[in-house]
């Protein structure tokens, strides 16, 4: 008898390009969404696109955030609720939109996800990453209602913050070799359909390398179209497995041991040429990976992270302890394997 289901939420509406911010509350009104809506944002982005906003909607109110953290969620509910708000926005990077996605979970409302940042792939996913305890990687929540990025706002954020969605794509590459793994070897459900969709958009953007660059919106367009698409791949797969292995892991690691110091997708990206190593040797692929990050100007060493190699040992030969997903880590890879990898490959 079949017996298979799937349930696979998507946004409704999805605008990207340039000025799209001025279009927010149209795309809102096609969400048929009701009561007062509420802006959470942090600083920076407050001050580059808070107006643009708040200009759209009569009766808005907002709150500031400075951290991803369950603080940080609570406090959102608290002034959601103080406000009667029917539904957020979501205004910054990746951590507020975390925590908006983490509050609306908790409000039983919707968000839209308004990035000002290509630098992460969680701007559509239905995962949310709040710290806990000594957990960092994302759990499942509700992926927005709508997005809204504009181009002209993420071609003019740090480079470094575009690198970084670049590197978060490019890992997609280990991310989908652990799932196969884990398949092969673990029997982990497998999606074929977000497998081939999340490799896909690495190569796409590999392929699209040379024309990423500073103060181009056109690079912020093919950047952020790739982060959607990956975003789509872990809809469909309900799960972060297309975009994360390893790499992610290790990624994860870090952000434990030397919280704050390098940006998430900068992480993944050199725990990528790693993990490429350790799946395929020498002659593997880390070598192209490698290129393919120095060429959007994203770090591929420990020290253009800002971490010493004993930290990146610790982070390797400790990652597969934080969560039960199987990749090529298995049960732990010992300090001499990774300090091969590591050396091997340059990255330390
Ligand atoms: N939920 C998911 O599926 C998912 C996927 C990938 C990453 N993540 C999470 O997202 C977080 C990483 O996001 P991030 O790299 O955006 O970090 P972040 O949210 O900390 O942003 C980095 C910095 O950039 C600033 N910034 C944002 N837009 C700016 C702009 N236009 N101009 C100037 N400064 C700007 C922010 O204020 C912040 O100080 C991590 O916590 C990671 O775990 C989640
Ligand atoms: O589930 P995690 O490992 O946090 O991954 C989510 C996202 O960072 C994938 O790019
Ligand atoms: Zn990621």
């Amino acid at each position: 008898m079949f017996d298979k289901s799937t349930w696979i939420q998507l946004p409704r509406n999805v605008l990207m390009g340039h000025g799209v911010v001025d279009e927010l509350a149209d795309a809102v009104d096609e969400l048929y969404l009701t009561g007062r809506p509420f802006l959470v944002t942090s600083p920076t982005p407050n001050d580059i696109a808070g107006d643009a906003v708040r200009t759209q909607f009569d009766d808005i109110a907002s709150v500031t955030i400075e951290t991803a953290s369950f603080e940080s969620v609570e406090r959102v509910v608290d002034a959601a609720e103080a406000a009667d708000a029917g539904y957020l926005i979501a205004l910054g990077g990746g951590k507020v939109i975390d925590t908006a996605k983490m509050a609306s979970d908790s409000l039983d409302c919707g968000f839209v996800s308004v990035p000002t940042a290509a630098s992460h792939d969680g701007i559509v996913s239905g995962r949310s990453s709040i710290p806990e305890g000594d957990t960092r990687h994302s759990v499942a929540a509700d992926p927005p209602l709508a997005v809204v990025a504009d181009t002209t706002i993420l071609a003019e954020a740090p480079w470094e913050l575009t690198t970084a969605g670049c590197a978060d794509i490019i890992s997609n590459y280990t991310a989908v070799k652990d799932w196969q793994l884990a398949h092969r070897l673990k029997n982990a459900e497998y999606s074929e359909y977000a497998g081939a969709l999340s490799q896909m958009t690495a190569e796409m953007l590999v392929d699209n390398a040379e024309s990423i660059k500073p103060n181009l919106e056109e690079s912020a367009w093919v950047v952020v179209k790739a982060l959607l698409s990956s975003g789509v791949a872990m809809s469909i797969a309900d799960s972060s497995r297309p975009a994360s292995g390893a790499e992610h892991l290790f990624s994860h690691q870090l952000d434990r041991l030397v919280p704050g110091r390098a940006l998430h997708g900068h992480q993944v990206g050199v725990g990528s040429i790693v993990i490429e190593y350790l799946h395929s040797g020498e002659k593997g692929e880390w070598r192209d990976i490698r290129n393919a990050l120095d060429e959007v100007g994203a770090p591929t060493t420990a020290a253009e992270l800002g971490i010493d190699a004993e930290t990146v040992l610790e982070a390797l030969t400790t990652a597969h302890t934080i969560r039960d997903r199987y990749t090529i880590l298995g049960d732990g890879v010992s300090e001499e394997a990774a300090r091969e990898a590591a050396t091997f490959t340059g990255v330390i």
